[in-house]
């Protein structure tokens, strides 16, 4: 089973953070290469641009890819299925005009031009708004901010996460087109390789854990209850005799707590008799 995943660009440090806390150490170094093996002989991975790694998945020199919901959409491919959504490489496309022009809607558009590297999504959004007549959509291969100041078009579809570099091209953005993050994502005809649901449920299991810590402590017997009323989260915790020489009737309750929910819960365990509470972090979840 083969992952295509970004070679470079701002995805490809994140992709291989993910796959190595997911357990698919890749071998022989991730740099520069074409493939990769992981510690998974069954499973190797290909180094690709995220704008090819649809149609990789496609065609099938990948049976799963790791990149961008804009990419996705881009590639117009069929028979792909999306099975999660990995959550960074957050974007939007959107279109955007120069601030201090004449075009502060849609509609405004119609019969101008405009620049992207979105050819098929921006052809798609205009065809959905009843934009009439059509604008006319030129693909251009980056630094599609500048295109409206050298009067190449009236407006562009880019992407934007922090607003920065629209800013600095005084654009202003007048319609949000695509909402996007990284997507994993299979062949159809490959969804019943069980090693896909392998790597899918990896790649979720650390997702589950972000955002989560594990809580042990030592409880008295006699405080259990009220120490259980007030832990949040997970299906309750896990309770466990200790080794009780000194025969103080204490046992240890472990759980899986929210982040944002730990420091209230320490404050309250302690409260209900906890002592000796421990806070790690957790690598991987599978529920
Ligand atoms: N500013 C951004 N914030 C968040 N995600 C982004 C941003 N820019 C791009 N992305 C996401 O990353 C994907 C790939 O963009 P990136 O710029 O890393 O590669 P690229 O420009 O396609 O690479 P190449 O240099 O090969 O052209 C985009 O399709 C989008 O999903
Ligand atoms: O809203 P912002 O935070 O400013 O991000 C938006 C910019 O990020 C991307 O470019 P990138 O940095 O990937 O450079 P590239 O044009 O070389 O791909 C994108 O093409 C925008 O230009
Ligand atoms: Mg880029």
């Amino acid at each position: 089973m083969r992952i295509a995943v970004p070679n470079k660009g701002r995805l490809h440090e994140p992709t291989i953070d993910l796959l190595e806390r997911a357990g698919l150490h890749l071998e022989n170094g991730a740099d520069r290469k074409l493939y990769a093996d992981t510690v998974d002989p069954d499973v190797s991975v290909l180094f690709a641009r995220a704008a090819d790694i649809p149609e990789y998945v496609a065609d099938g020199a990948a049976d799963v890819g790791i990149t961008g919901y804009d990419q996705v959409r881009e590639a117009r491919v069929d028979d792909v299925a999306e099975l999660l959504d990995l959550e960074f490489g957050r974007c939007r496309l959107v279109l955007a005009a120069p601030e201090d022009g004449d075009i502060s809607a849609v509609e405004d558009l119609a019969g101008k031009t405009v620049a992207t590297e979105f050819p098929n999504i921006t052809r798609d959004f205009f065809a959905e708004t009843g934009v009439d007549p059509e604008p006319d959509v030129v693909e251009v291969t980056g630094a599609t901010e500048l295109t409206p100041h050298v009067e190449m078009a009236d407006a562009i579809v880019d992407i934007t996460s922090t607003g920065t570099t629209l800013k600095m091209n005084r654009l202003a953005v007048v319609e949000e087109v695509l909402s996007s993050s990284v997507r994993l994502f299979a062949r159809e005809d490959a969804l019943e390789d069980p090693k896909v649901e392998e790597v899918r449920t990896a790649l979720a299991s650390v997702k589950q854990a972000e955002g989560k810590r594990y809580l042990m402590m030592n409880v008295p017997e006699d405080r259990l209850e009220e120490v259980r009323d007030v832990i949040p989260g997970m299906g309750g915790p896990t309770v466990m005799d200790i080794a009780d020489e000194n025969g103080d009737g204490k046992v240890a309750v472990h759980a899986v707590v929210d982040e944002s929910d730990v420091f209230e819960t320490i404050t309250e365990v302690k409260k209900a008799g906890a002592s000796d509470v421990l806070v790690t972090e957790i690598e991987r979840l599978v529920e």
